[in-house]
């Protein structure tokens, strides 16, 4: 990926957006997106579905692992309920940085907690380090070969409870077969699929899967 995005989109944020208000950031990010140049975001159209998904669930302790620039945090953030809160593993110190000062803009720091670090070094010790006995809500979004080997860590470590919502982007493009195979032939997890299309693209299939944890 372009290494020089992350910067790019920052200061577009800066000079375009409204401080401090949220739905504006996402919108900036968004236009600039279709327009300028394409970002790994997870975008409008499958952000549509992940907030649908999102207040299903209205959760209290939200994790997302692959925060980017931090964009679908924002989307989640805005969706919040009274003393729910959203923990964002990112591996990228680049991008890490990037998304401190998008959510941070935004208005969102109190809300939002990025936790710098490779997900398997990160998700022994998140519990204790966040306060947090269960997730309610998991948005994967990273390394699509660490989608299945992640879930499998969640569910080892007790980090998701009876009815705890997962939702996977880029299921279809790039793909994540594995995971797809892990889940849906698993008496744990009841899947939904949400067919869509690939990020700010017309003309490319992509899908974000929906996967309740039924223990
Ligand atoms: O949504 C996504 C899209 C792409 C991607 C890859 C190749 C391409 F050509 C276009 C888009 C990569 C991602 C990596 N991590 C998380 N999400 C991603
Ligand atoms: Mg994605």
């Amino acid at each position: 990926h372009d290494e020089e995005f992350p910067p790019r989109i920052l200061d577009h944020v800066m000079k375009n957006a409204i401080k401090g208000d949220v739905t504006n950031v996402i919108d900036v990010i968004d236009k600039y997106c279709w327009s300028v140049e394409i970002a790994m975001n997870v975008g409008d159209v499958k952000g549509a579905i992940l907030d649908k998904s999102f207040l299903e669930a209205s959760p209290k302790n939200v994790l997302e692992i692959g925060c980017y620039c931090g964009y679908s945090a924002l989307r989640m953030s805005r969706l919040l309920k009274e003393d729910a809160k959203i923990f964002t593993i990112e591996a990228s110190s680049q991008y890490a940085d990037v998304a401190q000062e998008i959510i941070s803009f935004a208005g969102m720091e109190k809300k939002v907690q990025i936790l710098r670090g490779l997900s398997d070094e990160v998700l022994p010790t998140i519990a204790e380090k966040c306060g947090v006995r269960t997730f309610d809500f998991v948005f994967i979004d990273h390394a699509k070969e660490l989608y299945k080997r992640d879930l499998i860590m969640l569910e080892n470590l007790g980090l998701i409870r009876q009815g705890t919502t997962i939702m996977a982007d880029n299921v279809i493009f790039p793909g994540c077969p594995d995971y797809l195979e892990y889940v849906r032939n698993s008496p744990k997890f009841e899947c939904t699929n949400y067919p869509s299309k690939l990020e700010y693209c017309e003309n490319r299939e992509d899908a974000m899967e929906k996967s309740i944890y039924l223990p």
